[in-house]
């Protein structure tokens, strides 16, 4: 589907989705470079860093871009303001700013960029991978699909609306089927590498200060003395608050767990949802859809989904 679609995204969405896989690509929780002596870290094994570095480079550029584009429509609003024109809108870039405006040294151009980057690219690929590690699992579980769709026309019912926010949490099913896909197919399946800040001892183990600490999501959710058939894609495991207790934490927990977790459960189940609702999926070939893992700091596939897909007739007026 990514090589179909090249023509209907724009250069600057291309280039964005492009950075965030090379850069999350080369985030890996294990780099050569975290395994070297730092004496010899300047040889830079593999031009991680130099690459990191260009990454860095076109990021800056890019969210330069947007802040200065906000400031000068900000500033010809407050002309406009001025002469009774209140039209606007509100954005995360133009609340920083005027959080600068009143404090220059509080909120530098620098800390916008960092604050709305890491938002863009921590949202990006955890939730696109998400949406297509769960459309494989649909794929290779016709029965699964059938139920689903049966669920969203039932909720939907007549006449015949495409489906929205607002219907998400009446549709427990497929929040179930996110779930399960979040517990087999954790974005982050190390979660994001952490520092022990002070000298500590966990269940016995005792943790020195400056231990990176990784957290292995994708062996807790698949531990066999917690859940039945661990590696089996079984969304009614979720269903009735079933197995609610168990360790599953594909967002993190704690202080710096992810802050978007609604928000990322609402983007996957309204895109999943509206394909399911919308298409009829097939898979290429007889053989079952490829699961296996691809490397990184979020986990993608190794081969990219590709699956046949055509309207539905009770749905197809929505889509013209
Ligand atoms: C299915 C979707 C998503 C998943 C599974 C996910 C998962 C995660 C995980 C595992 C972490 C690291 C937690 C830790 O350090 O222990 C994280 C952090 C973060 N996520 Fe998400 N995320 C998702 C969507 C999003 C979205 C849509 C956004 C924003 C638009 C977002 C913004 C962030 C930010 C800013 C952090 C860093 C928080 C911090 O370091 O304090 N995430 N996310």
């Amino acid at each position: 589907a990514r090589e179909d679609d090249e023509d209907e995204v724009s250069e600057e969405a291309r280039w964005f989705r492009a950075m965030v896989e090379e850069t999350m690509a080369l985030s890996g929780a294990s780099t050569v470079w975290d395994f070297l002596p730092a004496a010899l870290r300047w040889l830079d094994v593999g031009g991680v860093g130099r690459r990191l570095w260009r990454l860095r480079e076109g990021r800056t550029r890019f969210l330069q871009g947007l802040i200065d584009d906000q400031r000068k429509e900000m500033e010809q609003r407050s002309t406009a303001a001025a002469a009774g024109d209140e039209r606007g809108r509100r954005t995360m870039i133009g609340v920083l700013l005027s959080v600068q405006k009143k404090d220059p040294d509080a909120c530098p151009d620098q800390l916008i960029r960092s604050l709305c980057i890491s938002s863009l690219e921590a949202g990006t690929d955890t939730s696109a991978d998400t949406i297509e590690w769960a459309m494989s699992l649909l794929l290779n579980n016709p029965d699964v699909m059938r139920k689903a769709r049966e669920e969203i026309d039932a909720c939907i019912g007549q006449p015949v609306r495409l489906l929205d926010a607002g219907d998400l949490t009446k549709l427990r099913y497929l929040q179930c089927i996110i779930m399960e896909t979040l517990r087999l197919y954790p974005p982050a399946p190390l979660l994001v590498p952490h520092e022990a800040s002070t000298d500590c001892t966990v269940a016995g183990f005792h943790v020195a200060h400056g231990t990176m600490l990784l957290v292995n999501t994708f062996a807790i959710q698949r531990d066999p003395q917690v859940w039945d058939q661990p590696t089996s894609f079984i969304p009614e495991r979720f269903e009735d608050g079933r197995n609610k207790g168990k360790m599953t934490i594909p967002f993190g927990m704690g202080r710096r767990r992810c802050p978007a977790e609604n928000l990322g459960m609402q983007m996957v189940g309204l895109a999943l949802g509206t394909m399911i609702q919308c298409f009829e999926w097939e898979r290429v070939g007889e053989e079952l859809v490829d699961m296996t893992e691809g490397s990184g700091l979020t986990m993608p596939k190794e081969v990219p989904l590709q699956a046949f897909y055509r309207p539905r007739a009770l749905t197809m007026h929505l889509l013209s």
